[in-house]
């Protein structure tokens, strides 16, 4: 099943992605819940650990006041008994009377010493004047009118009893509590007041002795806000050193004005600064306030434990869970890459992977169905056991280098499968890196691509074939045609089109048949590519109509168009001969269209029109007959073929003479001749060497007429040899390569030296430079053989052709012949000079004669003379003519 079948949320992929998401969010929920929960607990904890604060705070407050409270019963008990005291006659006679002082001094004493808090005990007179105290410190008279209880009691006549906040007395210097009390007469009368000092260290002192819990803090003061004590002390002085200091703090003076008993609040010091939970407590029916305090930062100090506890168990839980998300989706994540692997090993692409030292590992199902070989015989083997053998060393060596080098090949290889079959694939290797970049597998994967390329073949064989001869059609043709025009203009070579066209193949059609007609097309399309090479090209290009592309047949113009015509006369003729067609004998005649292409400035549509009015002109010539595009070269064509012609009989016709050309000394006296052929034409007359000789060379004629040539220059050789004044003459015969090279020269040589009798060493063979080009060896193993019989060698038109020098000294020659174009220019071309001058001197070097030939000038022949040359040959001395013209010196 493919994955485009699938709805998207089931794709593989999409599946993988969908269960991650799932997990990531079921992990970040429990983490939010699990924050949740610990947040909760905190903040319960936060709201019950202040409670418990508060709670004890207030109970604290509570029992403090309490404390304060109950000290006062003391001092109001002393009063009491003193008011009853000086309230009996007894009483108000002592006060009453003055001079009693010492007695009521000791009564005051007496009752002093009952509390330790009772700091003195004094009575005042109604004029506010100290009658009497236990405190010596205090005399009597002393104005007490400016103290806070005698006023208390002075703007209030009802008043019974009164305790006052702190006051400071100027004869203690120091703050005091007083507890006074009325006294009165029998009538009710204002009589005085008796009075309990009361000293309010002794609260510092009980307080300090009182257990505190950390971050505690105990304070009494006075409703009008100073400090009676505080626990624990700040700055650097004791519980008592903060007496009568004021406090300013406005939620605490809020509470007094509020007339409210007791409250709690959170706020910060203004003692120490540290904020604190306070519970406020008024000591009740006294001016006293308990303030009791529990530091915040202490309170909380188990709870903020308890937060870091969470926050780090919430913490570990996270990493955890996350470390086992990140785990659980990495095996998912593998899973999921392992199913698709292993969805993807499957495939129809065959597999193979191996190790990095080329071993198989594993394959898959198609490459077993593809090679034909099982997992379990290739497992640890070269993958190189499919190899077909059809690809090279250079090859598998350039593909590895690629894979090394850019990671991966690809292309098309020719394997082997199991059965021997050899079969086409597309392969791609890819190597396989570790995370430290080392290699170490290989994943090859392939297909069969044999159907795919029979298709491609099919296709191209009907694109580019005529399905009923098999031949390329006229598309490939053009392909080709196009090829060639392009690549003969730097090869400089000439190709020709060819177009032929059946000349009675309607008849045929029309009298057998179409099934013979196109048995006709096959067997001329097989009678015609017999008499072509590999490398030219038979089209059909419809019909009856055929091409042939001949390429690269050289660049002499003349001598291609004497190819191509020969080749359409092969085609023609091969057409000639009787077909077997439905049973009857039918001879068949074609017409051919001839153009010669080169020039990349032809396109190829001239040339196809070239070729078109060629074979339009061979048509209406008549049946069986060809014709060249060019009509000038159509003539030139028609003169050469008859030359031609006439060259095969002019030996038979005995048409040919020799010319004669003296070769001088420097004193000008004949030592030899050179032997040139002459053609005595019946109709043209005296025809030129230099036009027939090239076409007997092509037609291989040479080899006969130069027969000819040397068998007249050994019989001349002979007729001299009676005459002293001509015996020692030499002739000079030209010698052409190919008849050089024919098989037998040597001995055909040989012999006509034997049969006419002639001294070899007056033979002098004339051979060129290109003879040593090719089989260079053959060459000079001729030439030795014959210089063995006495025949001597010259190097003609030496100077233009290339031989090497060194090669030139291994020769057997006897004398070098110079040019006659180096000699023609040589007082006008300072090149030619050095040249000619160069070549008499290597002669000198290497003991080899020299003559210059082409010497018509004076000049040239006493520049020659100066230069070193002593033999000349040219119109100077004499043109070639019959022997008779010659002047033998007697
Ligand atoms: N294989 C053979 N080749 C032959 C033979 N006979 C001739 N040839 C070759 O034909 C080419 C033309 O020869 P030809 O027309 O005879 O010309 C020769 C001389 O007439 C010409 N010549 C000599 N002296 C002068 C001169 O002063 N001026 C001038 N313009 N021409 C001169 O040179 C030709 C001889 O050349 P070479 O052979 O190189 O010595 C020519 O290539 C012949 O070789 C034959 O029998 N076989």
């Amino acid at each position: 099943m493919s994955g485009e079948s699938l709805p998207p949320e089931e794709w593989p992929e999409s599946g993988h992605r969908r269960i991650r998401r799932r997990a990531i969010a079921l992990y970040l929920l429990a983490l939010l819940a699990l924050l949740l929960l610990f947040a909760g607990i905190l903040l319960d904890q936060h709201r019950r650990d202040l409670e418990v604060g508060q709670e004890r705070a207030s109970a604290r407050a509570d029992l403090v006041a309490e404390w304060v409270a109950s000290t006062f019963e003391v001092s109001e008990h002393t009063l009491s008994s003193l008011v009853q005291v000086f309230q009996s006659p007894l009483g108000q006679a002592l006060v009453a009377r003055r001079g009693n002082d010492a007695a009521l001094e000791a009564l005051l004493r007496q009752h002093s010493h009952r509390h330790a808090l009772i700091d003195d005990l004094g009575i005042v007179s109604a004029e506010g004047m100290l009658r009497a105290s236990a405190n010596p410190a205090f005399p009597p008279g002393l104005d007490v009118t400016g103290l806070p209880y005698f006023q208390a009691f002075e703007q209030d006549a009802d008043l019974q009893e009164w305790v006052s906040p702190l006051y400071w007395s100027a004869v203690s210097q120091d703050f005091h509590v007083a507890h006074a009390h009325r006294l009165q007469g029998p009538d009710g009368d204002f009589r005085g007041l008796a009075v309990v000092r009361l000293n309010p260290a002794l609260f510092g002192e009980t307080l300090e002795r009182l257990n505190m819990t950390r971050g505690e803090s105990i304070a009494i003061a006075d409703t009008e806000m100073r400090l009676i004590t505080r626990r624990p002390a700040f700055g650097e002085g004791g519980a008592m050193d903060v007496l009568g200091t004021p406090v300013s703090e406005p939620l605490t003076r809020a509470f007094l004005d509020s007339g409210e008993a007791s409250t709690t609040l959170r706020t910060a010091s203004p003692l120490d600064g540290s904020e604190r939970l306070y519970a406020m407590q008024r000591v009740e029916g006294l001016p006293f306030l308990v303030v009791v305090g529990e530091r915040v930062e202490v309170l909380l100090a188990g709870w903020w434990q308890r937060l870091w506890l969470l926050v780090g168990i919430f913490l570990v839980v996270a990493a955890l869970g996350g470390w086992l998300l990140r785990h659980y989706l990495g095996r998912l994540r593998l899973e999921g890459g392992l199913r698709i692997a292993a969805t993807a090993f499957e495939t129809h692409l065959g597999m193979v992977i191996t190790d990095a030292q080329a071993r198989i590992l594993k394959v898959n199902d198609t490459f077993t169905r593809i090679t034909g070989y099982a997992e379990a015989e290739v497992l640890g083997r070269n993958p190189s056991l499919l190899s077909s053998g059809r690809h090279d060393e250079t090859f598998y060596r350039h593909l590895w280098e690629d894979v090394r080098e850019k990671g991966s090949w690809q292309g098309e290889v020719w394997n082997r499968r199991r059965s021997g079959e050899v079969f086409p694939e597309w392969l791609t290797i890819s190597a396989v890196y570790n995370e430290a970049g080392e290699l170490t597998h290989y994943v090859a994967t392939f297909s069969d691509i044999t159907q795919r390329k029979a298709a491609e073949a099919e296709i191209h064989q009907l694109a580019f074939y005529d399905p009923l001869t098999g031949l390329p059609n006229r598309r490939l043709m053009l392909d080709r045609l196009e090829g060639a025009l392009k690549d003969s203009y730097p090869s400089g070579q000439f190709g020709a089109l060819l177009y032929l066209d059946l000349d009675n193949f309607k008849q045929v059609n029309d009298t057998l048949g179409h099934h013979a007609g196109d048995q006709l097309l096959q067997q001329v399309a097989s009678r015609l590519g017999e008499v072509l090479h590999a490398s030219d090209t038979l089209a059909r290009l419809g019909g009856d109509e055929f091409a042939v592309l001949l390429h690269d047949l050289g660049r002499d113009p003349q001598r291609v168009a004497a190819v191509a015509e020969r080749i359409a006369h092969k085609l023609l003729g091969a057409l000639q001969v009787p077909l077997s067609l439905a049973g009857s004998s039918v001879t068949i005649t074609g017409s051919i269209g001839v153009t010669l292409y080169r020039d990349h400035h032809t396109t190829l549509d001239e040339i196809l029109q070239q070729a078109d009015m060629a074979l339009f002109q061979a048509k209406r010539a008549g049946r069986d007959t060809l014709r060249f595009f060019d009509p000038a070269m159509q003539a030139q064509l028609h003169a050469r073929a008859r030359l031609e012609a006439d060259l095969r009989q002019a030996l038979a016709r005995d048409e040919f003479l020799l010319h004669y050309q003296p070769q001088v000394d420097a004193d000008r006296r004949l030592i030899g001749v050179e032997a040139l052929l002459r053609w005595q034409h019946p109709e043209r007359g005296m025809v030129s060497p230099g036009e027939f000789i090239p076409l007997a060379e092509e037609n291989r004629l040479i080899v006969p007429i130069g027969g000819w040539v040397l068998e007249a220059a050994c019989r001349q050789l002979v007729a001299w040899a009676g005459d002293p004044a001509t015996a020692d003459l030499r002739v000079s015969v030209n010698v052409s390569p190919q008849q050089f090279r024919e098989v037998g020269f040597v001995e055909r040589v040989l012999a006509t030296l034997a049969r006419t009798g002639a001294p070899p060493e007056r033979l002098k063979l004339e051979v060129t430079e290109s003879l040593f080009v090719h089989e260079r060896d053959e060459a000079r193993e001729t030439m030795r053989r014959l210089r063995e019989q006495g025949v001597t060698f010259a190097l003609d038109d030496f100077g233009t052709g290339y031989s090497s020098l060194s090669y030139l000294k291994r020769l057997p020659l006897d004398q070098l012949k110079i040019d006659q174009s180096f000699v023609r220019d040589l007082l006008e071309d300072e090149a030619s000079a050095a040249i000619v001058a160069s070549i008499i001197a290597l002669s000198g070097s290497l003991q080899l004669e020299v003559i210059a030939e082409g010497v018509e000038t004076e000049a040239q022949q006493a520049w020659l003379v100066a230069h070193g040359c002593h033999a000349f040959q040219g119109y100077l001395f004499g043109r070639p003519g019959p022997v008779e013209a010659l002047v033998i010196g007697r």
